[in-house]
């Protein structure tokens, strides 16, 4: 009776309607129901939510939730710590989200990156602010299998039956949509993986080791088999061990078409110690390494106003100006473009686009434009020379309607 109801608690997780419920003054929230039940049964559920603010004065919440019938306890369905989604940072991920996603187009995001990185963690954050499906690859592993951890598998059949069914997953994956893919920390070295997770959008999460070792030094081994079994003190085996391992795989990593690098974070954020971080702030950071993907293809070219703007050429061979605030100013043909690149410098906004008005800004294909604000350091033009930094973006939608709907930095 227990198992049964709280499986069918766990599917019917839509009975949870949160944004109904009172959020008490003191921080916490509560909630009850009164369910009816095909057999007549009636269910009582009811969840506590209590935020906490940890020791970086970020704010976590335990949540339970448990579940009673005809008046006696049956099922405490899960207690488990969430990050706190209701502050700052849940509305900016909530926004980026909203506007990220229709340029996903339904396309998996599959996340690589050493154990430990946070692939789980953080994919779970960005599958529910993009509204899409969360995938634990080693967990459909050990569902294919029959074995209940990867351990498990490990020391019964060994590392490379391992990996050819964790092929098996990545290539079931392959045709699904709508998934976030936590994939294993080890999935990136077969370069069969990479021809599926290629037909999505992979994104590396590098986090430096120091930070890597003491999480796993914090959880323990043992659900990570290439890591168990040794003895001596937990962070310096963790970190040794993570070094070689990640000596062997860093290039395979790079393989990625985007990465989010916790020390580039840190460095943004002024922060000293990339342990702040919050895996709501990484989930951030992922949708905009998952936007940067469109930039591939695109032609960046320094454009008009030295400091002020960038014009992107799109496959289509037409090109774009707009001020920082997301007005188009001019539109480019590809003859200029290639007299540009023959003379291999950089062009003036006035002489290189054929200024259109706002009447005629219906002319425009529509597009999306990525637009690269970049700071040169005298103001000119030809001070903005390839690599260019990014600094921040802005994406707009030329359709034809134009409006700023995604900025950053
Ligand atoms: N940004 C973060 N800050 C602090 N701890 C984190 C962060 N992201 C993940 N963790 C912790 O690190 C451990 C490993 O995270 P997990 O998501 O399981 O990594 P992976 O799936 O990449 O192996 C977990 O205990 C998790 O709570
Ligand atoms: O790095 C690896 O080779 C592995 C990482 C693990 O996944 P996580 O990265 O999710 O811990 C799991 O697939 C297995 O233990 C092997």
């Amino acid at each position: 009776m227990e198992a049964s109801l709280a499986q069918r608690m766990q599917i019917s997780t839509t009975w949870v309607d949160s944004y109904k419920f009172p959020r008490k003054s003191t921080g916490s929230l509560r909630f009850s129901g009164r369910f009816k039940e095909q057999k007549r049964l009636q269910v009582f559920v009811s969840a506590h939510y209590r935020p906490v603010r940890d020791e970086n004065r970020h704010r976590w919440a335990s949540f339970e939730v448990s579940c009673s019938c005809n008046s006696s306890q049956v099922s405490t369905l899960e207690s488990e710590s969430l990050q706190d989604l209701f502050g700052e940072e849940a509305l900016i991920l909530k926004n980026k989200s909203q506007e990220i996603e229709p340029y996903l187009n339904g396309r998996c995001i599959y996340l690589v990156g050493m154990m430990g990185s946070g692939k789980t963690t953080v994919g779970k954050i960005l599958s529910r602010s993009i509204r899409y499906s969360f995938c634990d690859c080693d967990k459909l592993v050990e569902q294919d299998v029959g074995v209940p951890s990867v351990a498990e598998i490990f020391e019964i059949y060994g590392e490379d039956f391992f990996r050819d069914k964790e092929t098996e997953a990545l290539e079931k994956l392959s045709t699904e949509h709508r998934f976030v893919v936590s994939t294993g920390g080890g999935a990136v070295i077969r370069d069969e993986n990479w021809i599926y997770m290629r037909k999505g959008i992979s994104v590396w999460l590098d986090v430096p080791l120091e930070e890597l070792a003491q999480r796993i030094a914090a959880v323990g081994t043992k659900s990570r088999p290439l890591l168990d079994n040794e003895p001596g003190d937990a962070y310096n085996n963790a970190f040794r061990r993570l070094s070689t391992l990640f000596e062997k795989r860093h290039k395979a990593y790079e393989n990625a078409k985007a990465t989010v690098s916790l020390e580039n974070i840190a460095a943004k954020l002024g922060y000293k110690d990339v342990s702040s971080i919050t895996p709501a702030m990484i989930a951030i950071e992922q949708n905009m390494a998952c936007v940067m993907h469109y930039v591939e293809g695109f032609h960046l070219l320094p454009a008009g106003f030295g400091m002020r703007m960038m014009s992107l050429v799109w496959p289509t061979g037409r090109y774009i100006a707009a001020d920082l605030k997301g007005a188009v100013m001019g539109v480019g043909s590809e003859d200029v473009l290639e007299k540009h690149k023959l003379q291999g410098k950089p062009f003036r906004y006035a002489k290189a686009f054929e200024s259109i008005s706002c009447a005629d800004r219906t002319r425009l294909p529509k597009a999306t434009l990525f637009l690269f604000h970049q700071r040169s350091k005298t103001g000119t033009p030809s001070d903005l020379q390839p690599p260019y930094p990014l600094l921040s973006m802005t994406i707009l939608e030329v359709n034809p309607d134009i409006h700023s709907i995604f900025s950053y930095g």
